[in-house]
């Protein structure tokens, strides 16, 4: 659809506004009838309360339809299908309540587009408050990038500290930009880089480098750690045996942001116990954000996610306390930073002065949201990559033909010349990410003033709580011809060797639409950190190994509250001939 075809937004009152406006308007008429006929006294003025009350209820429970039916809002609304039964009351509460129970909010989004049009925004209310799904590329632009708008703080609130409404997440300007500057030249650039690789090595090869041990202090410089991912992945080659790749993936990318947060390498059976602890809080956490109502939790829930909050920020303390017993007995230096533990506490000590103006608690609710965010996103985009190319026998050809070349010899360390090298590997990695969008909800945010939107010209009022979801633009059929096909090419320049022939103009509407690390000041920070990562391991995944799938394809099932996980993908495999 061009922009000029781009239909109007048009914006109603939430219902609680229209409920008090009609309610007060009968009172008033009830109060004149009541005055006429009897006179006024106490039975009137409760018989003018009850008319008031019942025309309040009576106008929340139709005016969503009334908004989206009566006043004819399709295209820009919802269209109100049968199934639409639910919208009186409630709006789409039930709808979405029933998504995320089912993990499946994913096909939500996907289904509100098809009916709504491609591209196309929409709005749709829950309990009343309204929300704005932004779909086109412009006007996600216009609310990403020109107005930094932050996330809905609303939904966090209810975590308590250090889970709190202050985590990065959340924060408004300028303590969320003061932050992500602090962080920006560790985890953008060659310190990630080098710490991801080096931990990469060391965790599948046990190449030789020095590490830090959980008390803080550098243990055994120089010494190998063994060699314990290679190791298992042979005897799970050895054995036959098979693996959820998901599971396998979750638990390599656990180990290591805790490398790049603590310079921490956790053993197998603790990384069990961390990942489950993890995968635990994570549920809850984004059964709050998933949800359109967090207040609807128990008080029970509220009380577990605090409880566990505290325990984090108990361990937090713990660490940095450790850290800074080393650095006295100089054992470790802070300087250059290592890892994000030693930025942290080189700013706390800044105190006032410092990003996080010396808030212990702030410190630890973002380090907390960097394992929260860091590892389960990185872990789904390596299952899902395994699970297309499983799909894909020619594109894992030709894959496997650029590792052979570019990979190094068995045992050597993998290097950044190495995955630079690798330019087909990269465009798999990003048609992964557009086909299974590992965050495909994008964001839930509040505009803190109001929006004109390019696309129409349309004025969204501040306070607006806006949806930016990213599954949606991901597969605009516009954008990506065959959305539904694996197609590495559409990234490859059409020159390239083997390229695509996707035009100029396909490749351009292609990034276009691709917000996988989303836009502006609020996007991914730990974007070139989750590519190292995962083009590391997906290339020594491929290089060494050939993997058949358990069952079949279609029993993988999306699964979705706020990552998207292939569930069910189990494989086995076998070792590939491999340079020495
Ligand atoms: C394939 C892997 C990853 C994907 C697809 C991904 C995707 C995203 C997306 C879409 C957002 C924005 C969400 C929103 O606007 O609501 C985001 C935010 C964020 N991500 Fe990632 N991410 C990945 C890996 C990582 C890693 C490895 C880290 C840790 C170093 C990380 C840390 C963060 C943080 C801290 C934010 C919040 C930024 C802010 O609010 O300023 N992510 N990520």
């Amino acid at each position: 659809m061009s922009k000029k075809e781009s239909p109007r937004l048009v914006l109603l009152p939430t219902f609680p506004t229209a409920a008090v406006v009609v309610a007060a308007t009968t009172a008033g008429a009830a109060a004149v009838v009541a005055t006429l006929t009897a006179g006024g006294g106490a039975a009137s003025w409760a018989a003018v309360a009850t008319a008031a009350a019942t025309t309040a209820i009576v106008t929340a429970l139709v005016w969503p339809r009334v908004a989206t039916d009566v006043l004819g809002l399709h295209g820009t609304s919802f269209p109100s299908p049968a199934d639409g039964g639910d919208m009186p009351l409630l709006g789409r509460v039930p709808q979405l309540v029933t998504a995320a129970r089912g993990k499946t909010l994913v096909h939500t989004y996907l289904d509100w587009q098809r009916r709504v049009g491609w591209g196309v925004n929409h709005q749709f209310y829950t309990l009343g408050r309204r929300a704005v799904v932004i779909v086109d590329p412009d006007d996600i632009r216009a609310v990403a990038m020109r107005l930094n708008a932050p996330r809905d703080q609303r939904k966090l609130r209810f975590f308590g500290t250090p889970l709190s409404a202050d985590m990065l997440f959340v924060v408004p300007d300028p303590r969320h930009d003061n932050a992500r500057r602090l962080v920006h030249p560790f985890l953008s650039g060659t310190p990630t880089t080098e710490t991801v690789l080096r931990v990469v090595n060391e965790t599948l090869w046990g190449v030789p480098s020095r590490s830090v041990g959980s008390d803080g202090a550098r243990s055994g410089g120089g010494a190998a750690p063994p060699a314990r991912w290679a190791a298992h992945l042979e005897a799970l080659a050895d054995s036959g045996e098979s693996v959820d790749i998901d599971d396998l993936a979750t638990s390599f990318t656990v180990h290591m942001i805790y490398a790049l947060l603590y310079s921490e390498t956790p053993s197998l059976s603790e990384l069990a116990d961390e990942k489950d602890r993890l995968i635990r809080l994570i549920a809850d956490t984004t059964a709050l954000v998933g949800l359109p109502a967090p207040e609807l939790l128990g008080r029970a829930r509220m009380t577990s996610l605090r409880k566990a909050g505290d325990k984090f920020f108990i361990e937090f303390e713990r660490r940095a306390a450790a850290r800074r017993a080393a650095y006295v007995t100089g054992a470790t230096a802070a300087q250059p930073p290592r890892d994000m533990l030693d930025v942290m506490l080189a700013d706390l000590d800044k105190g006032k002065t410092g990003a996080y103006q010396g808030d212990r608690r702030r410190v630890a609710a973002d380090m907390l949201f960097y394992v929260l965010a860091g590892y389960d996103t990185t872990a789904h985009s390596i299952a899902w990559t395994m699970h297309a190319l499983l799909d894909n026998p020619d594109v894992e050809a030709r894959l496997v033909a650029e590792l052979d070349f570019a990979m190094p010899p068995a045992g050597q360390p993998i290097t950044a010349a190495h995955l630079a090298a690798m330019p087909y590997a990269d465009a798999v990695w990003k048609e992964s990410l557009r086909r299974f969008p590992p965050a495909p909800n994008g964001s839930i945010r509040k505009l803190p003033a109001d929006l004109r939107l390019p696309s129409s010209g349309d004025v969204i009022p501040a306070g607006t709580v806006v949806h930016l979801p990213i599954i949606a633009n991901h597969h605009n059929p516009t954008a990506y011809a065959s959305p539904l096909a694996f197609d590495p090419t559409r990234w490859l320049p059409p020159t390239a060797p083997g390229g695509g022939g996707h035009t100029p103009a396909a490749q351009r509407a292609a990034r276009t639409h691709f917000l996988a690390f989303h836009l502006g000041p609020r996007a991914c920070p730990g974007q070139n950190m989750a590519a190292v990562e995962a083009k590391a391991m997906l290339s020594v995944l491929f290089h060494r190994y050939r993997w058949s799938r358990v069952g079949d394809s279609a029993d993988v099932v999306l699964e979705n509250l706020l990552t998207l996980r292939p569930a069910g993908l189990r494989v086995t495999l076998q070792r590939r001939a491999v340079r020495a």
